[in-house]
């Protein structure tokens, strides 16, 4: 390489390192990482160590004394993980022997890399995206450490819960699936679209349903969500549900593409979980879609998120019901399941710390997975913290550059707004929300439906 060529080089690559803006971090006070890391993680753990003590006798009861002991070790270790975060002690290395230990510790190696010389990876001084992954990867390692307890899934009453607790509207959008899908071949384009964006629009605000940011406080769905889309419009910032049905319709018009399948990564359990499998189901009644590809956690995250137990209880559940619109409901799902309508993974890749542009080269199996994809939906807030790096970008990138290269297929996120990183708005549009409602980013309140679309497929 040429002297002045590896002048432009470097200097390329520092236009690009410097056109990348920093990680949301908690080391700036008043954040709100920094409030998340200082305020609700700790509360997140408290509740952990509350519910294995709660269930002290099943431990007993299933495995007698051995149960207890285990029971006692992962709450000295949850309680341990939280002084150290409280006290921003330095990120340990994980010690138990799953089938990521190794990649943490690299990604640990990797942060040591990048901090100052004396310094090291902290709760307080690391990447927020970072810090809170490695939490709840602690959490699964203080219980995988302490056999008989080590499938123990802390977070499970609560998601079963909201679940319970979400009946009516779990009732009333399965009544509306079953009632769309007794004629929807009669339905014209223009109707199908119409039902399209609504089943969209109740996936989208299923994702307020998260128990990591209520810290796990009740937040089960009440009344029918489809009543309440016309009131809710006027909060989805980004809309580009016009440009996802143009993929979808391809495959609906003569010549298209015979095989459309639809991956979606799935986020929260409980009612969320309900309105993936209600869109998913009308993609497929529809012929919108020939397949459907369902991706969840390989272990308990973020309290709420979806693993592969709650998925298959959840279609369980749907179909035990006592009512007939949900009980045909599951029934349809479970046939999916099992002609291979659908499908389900849990690729480990998703409970990585990893930003999504990293995925094609520490997961390259993922990635030439999803190339296989027509159309990707990405469930959710923290998906959209991956896809865009969890950086304090301007709100006016486009959705396409925070991707950095992420774009294994068409991709749309369906994320309702419960972190501050947000890009693809107009010029002004961010200022103006700032101005009306500070917490714009944090509260919930407002969503995207933001799409982007591969540079070669442009
Ligand atoms: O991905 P989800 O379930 O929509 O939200 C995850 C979340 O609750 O956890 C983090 C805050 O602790 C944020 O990414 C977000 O608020
Ligand atoms: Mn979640």
């Amino acid at each position: 390489m040429t002297a002045s060529h590896f002048l432009v080089t470097n200097m390329a690559n520092h236009v690009v390192s410097r056109a990348v803006p920093p990680s949301l971090s908690a080391k700036i006070v008043g954040s709100f990482a920094y409030l998340t890391v200082r305020d609700r993680l700790p509360t997140i753990l408290t509740k952990a160590v509350d519910t294995i003590h709660r269930n002290k006798n099943k431990f007993f009861e299933e495995h007698g004394e051995e149960g207890v002991q285990a029971e006692k070790r992962a709450i000295s270790l949850l309680s341990k993980l939280r002084n150290e975060l409280q006290t921003d002690k330095p990120v340990l290395a994980l010690t138990d022997d799953m089938v990521d230990t190794d990649m943490w510790n690299q990604y640990l190696q990797r942060q040591h890399a990048l901090m100052e010389e004396n310094e090291c990876p902290s709760w307080f001084k690391s990447p927020w995206l970072y810090v809170e992954c490695y939490m709840y990867r602690r959490i699964q390692e203080s219980l995988r450490l302490n056999p008989p307890i080590c499938d123990f899934d802390v977070f499970r009453e609560a998601k079963m819960q909201s679940f319970f607790e979400s009946q009516q509207a779990i009732i009333a959008i399965c009544t509306y699936l079953q009632g769309l899908n007794k004629n929807i071949d009669e339905l014209s384009e223009t109707h199908l679209l119409d039902q399209f964006q609504k089943l969209l629009q109740v996936a989208l605000w299923g994702n307020k349903c998260d128990l990591s940011i209520s810290a796990g406080q009740d937040n089960s769905q009440k009344s029918s969500p489809v009543d309440s889309l016309e009131s809710l419009k006027p909060f989805i910032l980004v809309d580009d549900s016009n440009m996802v049905w143009s993929i979808l319709m391809n495959n609906k018009r003569p010549g298209g593409a015979e095989k459309l399948q639809v991956d979606i990564v799935l986020d929260n359990a409980g009612f969320e979980l309900i309105t993936d499998l209600v869109l998913a189901d009308f993609l497929v009644s529809s012929g919108l879609a020939s397949k459907i590809h369902f991706h969840g956690k390989s272990m308990p995250w973020f309290v709420s998120d979806t693993t592969r137990e709650d998925f298959e209880w959840t279609i369980k559940q749907t179909l035990a019901a006592n009512h007939k619109w949900m009980s045909k409901s599951g029934a349809q799902w479970q046939r999916y399941l099992k002609d291979g309508t659908w499908f389900y993974h849990d690729h480990p890749f998703w409970t990585l710390p990893h930003e999504f542009c990293d995925m094609a080269a520490n997961a390259p199996d993922l990635y030439s997975t999803l190339q296989k994809s027509d159309l990707i939906f990405f469930k959710g807030d923290l998906n959209y913290r991956k896809l865009t790096g969890d950086r304090d970008w301007e709100h006016t990138v486009p959705f396409e550059k925070a991707l950095r290269g992420f774009q294994p297929a068409p991709l749309c996120s369906l994320r309702t707004l419960k972190a501050n990183v947000q890009v693809g708005l107009q010029p002004g549009q961010g200022e103006n929300l700032t101005a009306s409602e500070p917490n714009w980013m944090t509260s919930g309140k407002y969503a995207v439906i933001q799409y982007c679309r591969p540079q070669r497929e442009q």
